[in-house]
């Protein structure tokens, strides 16, 4: 499978991943190495910073794995920005997951703050990846402020409803000039395909891999699908027709007859 870059940072998995749900850090640990993904996002929430024993960032930090903080729970640009500093200095990372959903029933990415904080972080030498919704006038402007990718959403956060909003990916990938990375919802290793195979550059995944019966398993799956998926995309889909075209035409044997 090709590679892609993000920030000058080489990834050759196609599937990005998160910590939360897993019944144990054992079944994550498992599930996150058989998908092969190279990029773990966690919540600065769920860490505990000072613990050295911390149950979710030491193994994923011993299995060599790039982490992402996120800033899930923010509900605004400030309370963002402050999460995102808190991250840098723990974790020395400038990278960010930026996610701004005042609306805790829905989790809908709040566009307005989601730009304003962008600005400000990408001045402030952070390297942004924002959550937002598949708006492909958010996207456009996300870019030309300075986000080295976009993310936007399929459907919402742990629904499991995939792509939901595929019309308006499709704009978005057609358009943009950083890559698409299509987040959130995407319940099944088949929606995680579809997504690589209409062109996203990747995809990000939780709920449908930790809260498999077989975790492990499940990631793997999921590596499986993103790998068929890029494949499709590179070897160029046949196109679609609402009418019949003979597979194997008889055009000699007709003419054969008459
Ligand atoms: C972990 C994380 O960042 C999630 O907010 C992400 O959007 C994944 O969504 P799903 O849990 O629907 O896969």
């Amino acid at each position: 499978m090709s590679s892609f870059f993000i920030a000058g940072h080489e990834f050759h998995s196609r599937l990005f991943t998160g910590t939360g749900k897993y019944a144990s850090s054992a079944a994550m640990i498992e599930s996150l190495t058989s998908s092969e993904s190279e990029l773990v996002t966690l919540s600065l929430r769920r860490m505990d910073l000072k613990n050295q024993t911390d149950n979710i960032l030491q193994p994923l930090q011993q299995q060599g794995m790039k982490l992402l903080p996120n800033t899930s729970g923010a509900r605004t640009a400030k309370e963002a920005i402050f999460a995102a500093e808190l991250a840098r200095e723990a974790l020395e990372t400038n990278w960010v997951k930026l996610e701004i959903h005042p609306d805790p029933r829905y989790l809908m990415p709040d566009g307005m703050e989601t730009l304003l904080a962008a600005e400000q972080l990408i001045k402030k030498g952070f390297v942004v990846m924002p959550y937002v919704h598949a708006d492909p006038v958010l996207c456009k402007r996300l870019e030309e402020v300075g986000c080295q990718c976009v993310m936007p959403l399929g459907s919402p956060i742990g629904s499991n409803m995939g792509l939901a909003s595929r019309p308006f990916l499709e704009i978005i990938i057609e358009q943009s000039r950083v890559p698409v990375i299509v987040d959130a919802g995407i319940g099944a290793p088949s929606d995680a395909a579809l997504a690589l195979e209409i062109g996203a550059d990747a995809v990000l995944v939780n709920t449908a891999m930790a809260v498999a019966k077989q975790p492990k398993q499940m990631g793997k799956a999921f590596r499986l699908a993103v790998e068929a998926g890029r494949m499709a995309y590179e070897s160029g889909l046949a196109e679609k027709g609402v009418q019949a075209n003979a597979t194997s035409p008889l055009t000699d044997f007709i003419g054969a007859l008459s």
